[in-house]
């Protein structure tokens, strides 16, 4: 959400955000709403600020003119009272209008209309090259009897999946991997539900637009949220921080869930796009500051890449363009990994800048060095999701005998292992 002031004397710039983004969303509309708004709470003040005269006039009245004042008072009471309903409707839309309207984004961000149009910036790790015929993860695990897609497809679906055996350790092995190494990057771990009231979706800005993605309860009014983001953005909801709690950073573990309603047909083979997923997400909340914030950005993008460096997979870092970064983007990165079965890279991390635009939705204020009330900056990019980061991790490391050679920063995870399965 950006601030309603900011778009009123900037209506141009943020038309073009909502052009380059691909927002369906009439800004004009959106500021001929304020205006009514602003000439019914004027309205209503004058007719409050009549009342209150009115009011003081009746002590100092005759007995003949008392009954008139008082009558008026009650006019002018009922009147401010059959406005309330219009007021309110009008708040109502023009804030429903204002969840949609679309970030800046950053001078940097490459105008286009969808991943095609995402900018290569540059690819870091050596292609493996195989003396064998590399197996893809589907038929590694199959090989090694550590998946049975057909029984789990049986009790839960499509997009559902099971790990057996050592691969359960490995995925596990990543997971750890990554808390470990975000915690001594100053991450504090956290470990969070997926379940968020729908008021944290807003604040996140995966609502409005992204309802159909989430999984409901049936009577209830929990969701189940896709990204720790969603569950870790509004925690302090609402609060008064202060400068010396900020930056915040968290490296949040937590069960993800996705509908990936419009994903029909995508990837619908092995662990790439599932339904229910683990994600160590990288949170951080800062001073609103677009240095410090950029700062951040690189250092969480940083994160992400160390973490690929460590596990020996090849990645290449994509700047988002205009159409492919989400109406609450500044700036976006995605880190997308070699994967040799595809012979392409895919995307393993999403890296976000948000300036305060998730901050005005969820209400996350701090008091500045002057004591006043400022919308924090935030940011968030995945750590490791798994088990879509099986998949190049499996692949990159097969051997000829289908076993898997462990990254020497799993090996602790692992029990010392170098190699995972049975040739
Ligand atoms: N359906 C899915 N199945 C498996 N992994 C997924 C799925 N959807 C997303 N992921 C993983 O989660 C990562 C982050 O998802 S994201 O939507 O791109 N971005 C976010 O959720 C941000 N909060 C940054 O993590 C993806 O890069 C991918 O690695």
């Amino acid at each position: 959400m950006l601030d309603l002031k900011f778009i009123r004397e900037n209506a141009g710039a943020v038309k073009h955000a909502v052009d380059v983004k691909g927002v369906n969303l009439d800004i004009d509309e959106l500021l001929r709403l304020d205006r009514e708004l602003v000439d019914l709470k004027q309205r209503v003040e004058a007719m409050q600020a009549e009342r209150n005269a009115n009011a003081k006039l009746v002590p100092k009245a005759t007995p003949e003119e008392r009954p008139t004042l008082i009558q008026r008072g009650k006019d002018l009471a009922e009147e401010i009272k059959a406005l309330d309903p219009a007021l309110r409707a009008h708040e109502d839309n023009l804030r429903q209008l204002l969840l949609r309207v679309p970030n800046i984004p950053h001078a940097s961000v490459p105008v286009g209309r969808d991943d095609s149009e995402n900018v290569e910036l540059r690819r870091e790790g050596q292609l493996p090259t195989f003396d064998f015929t590399p197996l893809d993860h589907v038929d590694l695990l199959e090989k090694q009897g550590w998946s049975d897609p057909e029984r789990v497809a049986r009790v839960s679906g499509s997009r559902s999946y099971l790990l057996k055996g050592e691969a359960v350790m490995l995925e596990m092995a990543v997971l750890m991997f990554a808390m470990d190494f975000l915690s001594g990057r100053g991450f504090t771990p956290l470990s969070t539900t997926a379940l968020a009231r729908p008021e944290a979706f807003v604040g996140s800005g995966h609502f409005p637009g992204g309802e159909d993605q989430v999984y409901k309860i049936e009577g209830d009014e929990l969701m189940l949220a896709g990204t720790a983001e969603v569950p870790v953005n509004s925690l302090y909801a609402g609060e008064q921080l202060s400068l010396e709690q900020l930056p915040i950073a968290y490296a949040a573990i937590s069960a993800a869930f996705r509908s990936e309603a419009g994903s029909a047909g995508r990837d619908v083979r092995g662990l790439i796009r599932v339904h229910e997923f683990r994600k160590v997400e990288q949170y951080v909340l800062c001073r609103a500051d677009e240095q410090e914030a950029l700062d951040w950005f690189g250092k969480i993008l940083g994160n992400a890449e160390a973490l690929l460096a460590a596990l020996e997979l090849p990645y290449r870092v994509v700047q988002n363009c205009t159409g492919d970064m989400g109406a609450g983007k500044v700036l976006m990165y995605d880190i997308e990994t070699w994967v040799p079965s595809e012979e392409k890279y895919r995307e393993t991390h999403s890296c976000s800048y948000l300036g305060d635009w998730q901050a005005r939705r969820t209400g996350l204020r701090y008091r500045d060095e002057h004591g006043k009330l400022v919308y924090a900056h935030t940011l968030n990019n995945t750590g490791i999701a798994a088990p879509r980061i099986l998949v190049p991790l499996l692949e990159n490391h097969q051997q000829a005998d289908g076993t898997i050679r462990v990254p020497e920063a799993l090996r602790p995870y692992l029990g010392g292992k170098a190699v995972l399965g049975q040739p």
